[in-house]
């Protein structure tokens, strides 16, 4: 049974998926305080928040079991994604439910704005019947400049041409061709400052857009400029976007969002004439709270049983044309990681994955990671290490990482071989998904095999003598070990040779040694797969 708790009022009906699966308990418990949280954090495996629960790094060191946060929205900005990381624990988002309400509200308070309606709105409802100071301007033929040409920003110049502003976009990743087809002038951010009669903001926060309208900028705008910023606070200077408006070069702002929330009480924008403010309500739709609870819960549900996911917010997204590709290979991937660690002696200073055939073509970091958690499961345990901190953890280890592809095909379609170098020895596992048989594992160190990467398995290596297989067998036998398959790998009659016993049940060291101490035997070692 996997524990839920959802630290903020979260749509009911969005988590309903969490509240009907059997194997889920959940526990709603809202307006905690750091120390609250961190009290009960222990017995959890997921935490689920909006955008009030700030996920500290002491939160999640109490969070022993804690596996994924879930954020039902998009900007992660209350969660310490560096902790999570480095604690293995799975940050995912719901980047595209809250889109178009975030979308319709930024435009409810351009209009707002360009009509003076919540200023007027008060006025007529304290008794005042006001007609002349609310004079307003019509969005039509205005240049709309849109810094953040991302989901919302995209939707909110597709509904700006539907009034017929003419949109000039910013985004660093905004092509020539993808501004046309939407009907966008691309533009720089002077080109926006000097021309646009409305700007509105959909980038997130970063170092790098923090007071991107800032002095400098306002000293350039455009006079008579209205700012709407329904990303987050700080995009925009506030305090500068106050002196502008002061020094009438911008008409008016509307905000949705502050660099401190919720605002201080004299906050220069709570009772500017010019600035209408809504308590980040962008997502705030019945609509947009079902949508990213119910995204966030289905990524959720799959992580916590072992499911492949989307939206980690902590590991870099992957196209889903490629996740179809690779996805087939992970547990190959891990086990064959895992195969190798159990086999090499000494501290593991290399990881070294060869990919052949087809999979050459692919962006194959996903499965890397499988395979490096492979490896460091073993020497860290499975609890310790996951997809998300495999790599943190392996590059704090010192261990190098080299990946190399070739589409030479070996004779499969793909094959992945994970050599591991340590300060004693080398080792190699490769392995490949045969059709209709799954997992296989073909070659290990310089012997080509059939194995099926299951269960408990004895590696055993030789010489290339008569009588070996009968041996293992008779010695396995009277120790009660009952022997399910049986492979025997050699390069050359008479040479060196491995024999591979999956068998059904692990066996002890001392027995271990007898094999090993047999005529013409070497060494023997068990691995254990899962
Ligand atoms: N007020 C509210 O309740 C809500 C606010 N948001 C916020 O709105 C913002 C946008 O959200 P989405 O469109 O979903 O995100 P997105 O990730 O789809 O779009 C963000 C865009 O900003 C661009 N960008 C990054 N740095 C930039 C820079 N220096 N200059 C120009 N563009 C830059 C990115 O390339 C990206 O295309 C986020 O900050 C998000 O947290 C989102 C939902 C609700
Ligand atoms: O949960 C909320 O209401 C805030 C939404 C938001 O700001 C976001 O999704 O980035």
């Amino acid at each position: 049974m996997f524990k839920v708790l959802v630290s903020d009022p979260i749509s009911d009906l969005g988590i309903s998926l969490l509240v009907e699966a059997s194997d889920i308990s959940i526990d709603k418990k809202t307006g905690l305080s750091e120390d609250e949280l961190v009290a009960i954090i222990g017995e959890y495996d997921a935490l689920l928040v909006r955008s009030q629960t700030r996920v500290t790094e002491r939160i999640m060191t109490a969070g022993k079991q804690l596996k994924v946060i879930g954020r039902a929205g998009v900007g992660v900005d209350n969660i310490d994604l560096d902790a999570a990381t480095k604690r293995g624990i799975i940050v995912i988002n719901a980047p595209d439910g809250n889109t178009i309400t975030t979308c319709e509200h930024t435009f409810a308070m351009m209009m707002a704005v360009a009509r003076h309606i919540p200023q007027a709105y008060a006025k007529t409802v304290s008794g005042v019947w006001d007609r002349k100071s609310f004079l307003g301007v019509e969005l039509r033929n205005k240049v709309l400049g849109v810094l953040g040409m991302g989901r919302i920003g995209s939707e909110v110049a597709a509904r700006a041409k539907a009034f017929g502003m003419d949109v000039l976009g910013y985004d660093p990743f905004l092509t020539e061709e993808r501004a046309e087809k939407m009907g966008v002038r691309k533009a720089t951010v002077d080109d926006i400052i000097a021309e646009a009669d409305f700007i509105t903001v959909h980038t997130p926060l970063t170092p790098e857009t923090r007071h991107m309208i800032g002095k400098e900028q306002f000293a350039r705008i455009k006079k008579g400029v209205r700012i709407v910023n329904c990303a987050r606070g700080g995009i925009v200077d506030e305090l500068a976007l106050v002196d502008a408006i002061n020094a009438g070069q911008v008409a008016g702002a509307a905000f949705d969002v502050f660099e401190e929330e919720p605002p201080a009480a004299d906050h220069p924008f709570l009772n500017h004439t010019q600035i209408i403010v809504t308590p980040h309500l962008g997502a705030s739709t019945v609509e947009a709270q079902e949508n990213v609870a119910i995204d966030v819960s289905e990524q959720l549900l799959h992580i916590l049983r072992g499911e492949p996911f989307k939206n980690a917010v902590n590991m870099p997204p992957v196209a889903a044309d490629v996740m179809n590709k690779l996805e087939p290979y992970f547990q190959l991937g891990k086990k064959l990681g895992n195969f190798a660690a159990q086999i090499a002696e000494g501290p593991v200073k290399e990881i070294a994955i060869a990919y052949a055939g087809e999979l050459a073509d692919v962006d194959t970091q996903p499965l890397n990671r499988q395979i490096v958690e492979g490896v460091l499961a073993h020497h860290l345990g499975s609890e310790q290490v996951n997809v998300v901190n495999a790599l943190h953890l392996a590059k704090n280890r010192g261990v190098n990482i080299v990946v190399t592809k070739s589409n030479a095909t070996k004779g499969f379609t793909n094959q992945i071989s994970v050599t591991l170098r340590t300060d004693n020895e080398e080792r190699l596992v490769a392995g490949t998904l045969l059709n209709g048989f799954g997992p296989r594992i073909t070659q290990i160190d310089k012997f080509p095999v059939d194995v099926e990467p299951q269960g408990h398995i004895l590696l055993i290596s030789h010489d290339d003598k008569p009588g070996i297989i009968g041996r293992v067998g008779t010695l396995l036998g009277t120790r009660d070990v009952n022997i399910a398959t049986m492979q025997v790998g050699r390069k050359i009659v008479g040479g060196a040779a491995i024999m591979v016993v999956g068998v059904d049940k692990g066996v002890t060291k001392a027995i271990l040694g007898e094999i090993a101490s047999l005529p013409d035997l070497n060494n023997a070692k068990e691995v254990h797969l899962y």
